[in-house]
């Protein structure tokens, strides 16, 4: 499709040749927490049309966790671990099977894809993931993708899906993000405050800067407001488009309506790799940084030095996501660090030949590398 001016007017959405659309929990399901057929048929009537119509569909459904509460008698949605998976685990095979069945009724197939966080920053687990998502859309098959929830572990998960729906887009290399919820768009305020207003248009993420926004989304949502803006962010700065709407607005939405909220194209692509690293939910630690590190490190191209260290907080292993934070309390950057926590104490503030010369060879690498820091904002 077009360039930079498609992506930043709703005429990106009919244009769009391959679209992510990703339904929330809290739409699909009902009152009784049981999941809702009904809402989960009119939306596979929408796609259905859309890829009668040529578009190339990839759905990003939550759903898995309250599927299984009905099931297995729970009196509510789990909210420890073990419980979770296992809802997940009965949940999600009912839960593809209702949409198989129901695009079989419109004479489309569907291949389920379960994907962990880990998929998408691992190059070689990325790769795999791409090639079977395009192979997939190949073969005319909607992919039907969610958290692999029944094994997914607290540190490395998405946790919602409205940020795996973001790398989904990049993975593909969607032409627009549609997220599906409960309310019909960002709202200047929550929108059950009275005089609430839906908020059509955003050019940037900073235009909303000051609009409140919670994280405690509906009963059976996780991350509300919040989870989705990130969303927003990781796909808007690299390039895709985004409507977020009410479930009942996804044919208006991909018709380029002015249902929701648009939220322009704002940045080029980058790899998905970086955008994990700027957007990983977790940041297992930090590394406080002197004034000359934290220089080096913003003008973007060296590599953290232990030389540069002041301080190390939390307890991490190496390959796990720190910050860096700069002397006066400000993140510069986010990145993979080379070593364990208990390791970096011994080096701080030395230089690397020191370090080679009193500890051996491989002591004197870089804390994180150039290739695993990504500057604040991406
Ligand atoms: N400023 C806001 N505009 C719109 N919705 C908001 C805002 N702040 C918080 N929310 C809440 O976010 C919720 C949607 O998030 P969530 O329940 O996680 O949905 P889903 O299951 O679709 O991912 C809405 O029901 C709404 O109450
Ligand atoms: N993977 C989980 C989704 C977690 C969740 O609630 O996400 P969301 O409804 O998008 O906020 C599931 O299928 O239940």
């Amino acid at each position: 499709m077009g360039g930079v001016t498609l992506a930043r007017t709703r005429s990106a959405l009919p244009a769009a040749r391959r679209v992510v659309v990703k339904i929330g929990s809290s739409s699909l399901t009902g009152t009784d927490g049981h999941l809702d057929l009904d809402a989960l048929r009119a939306l596979v009537e929408v796609l259905a049309k859309a890829h009668a119509d040529g578009t190339q569909v990839v759905l990003v459904t939550s759903g898995a966790v309250a599927a299984g509460i009905g099931p297995l008698g729970l009196p509510a949605r789990p909210r420890d671990l073990a419980t979770m998976q296992a809802a997940a685990s009965v949940g999600q095979g009912l839960l593809v099977a209702r949409y198989a069945e129901a695009f079989a009724h419109h004479g489309v197939r569907v291949g389920q894809v379960l994907l962990t966080a880990e998929d998408t920053v691992r190059r070689l687990r990325y790769k795999n993931a791409q090639r079977s998502l395009s192979r997939l859309l190949a073969l005319d098959v909607v992919p039907v993708v969610n958290e692999n929830d029944a094994v997914t572990t607290d540190e490395l998960k998405f946790g919602d899906n409205d940020r795996l729906a973001a790398l989904v887009s990049h993975l593909v290399r969607a032409d627009a993000l549609v997220l599906l919820t409960d309310v019909d768009g960002l709202h200047d305020r929550p929108p059950t405050h009275p005089g609430a207003q839906r908020i059509s248009h955003v050019g940037d993420l900073a235009e909303i800067a000051d609009v409140p926004v919670t994280s405690r989304g509906s009963a059976v949502g996780t991350g509300g407001m919040v989870t989705k803006l990130e969303s927003v962010r990781i796909a808007t700065c690299s390039g895709i488009p985004v409507v977020l709407t009410a479930a009942v607005n996804a044919a208006r939405a991909l018709a380029g309506d002015d249902v929701g909220t648009f939220f322009a194209a704002t940045g080029r692509r980058a790899s998905a790799r970086r955008l994990w690293i700027a957007h990983a939910a977790r940041v297992r630690g930090r590394l406080h940084v002197d004034d000359g590190a934290a220089r080096a490190v913003l003008g973007g191209r060296a590599s953290l030095l232990p030389a540069g260290i002041t301080r190390v907080e939390g307890d991490f292993d190496a390959g796990d996501p720190v910050e860096l934070v700069g002397p006066d309390g400000v993140v510069v950057a986010r990145g993979l660090v080379a070593f364990d926590s208990h390791e970096l104490p011994a080096l701080l503030g030395r230089h690397t030949s020191d370090l080679r010369a009193s500890l051996g060879e491989g002591y004197d690498r870089e804390v994180v590398h150039r290739d695993d820091l990504v500057l604040n904002g991406v």
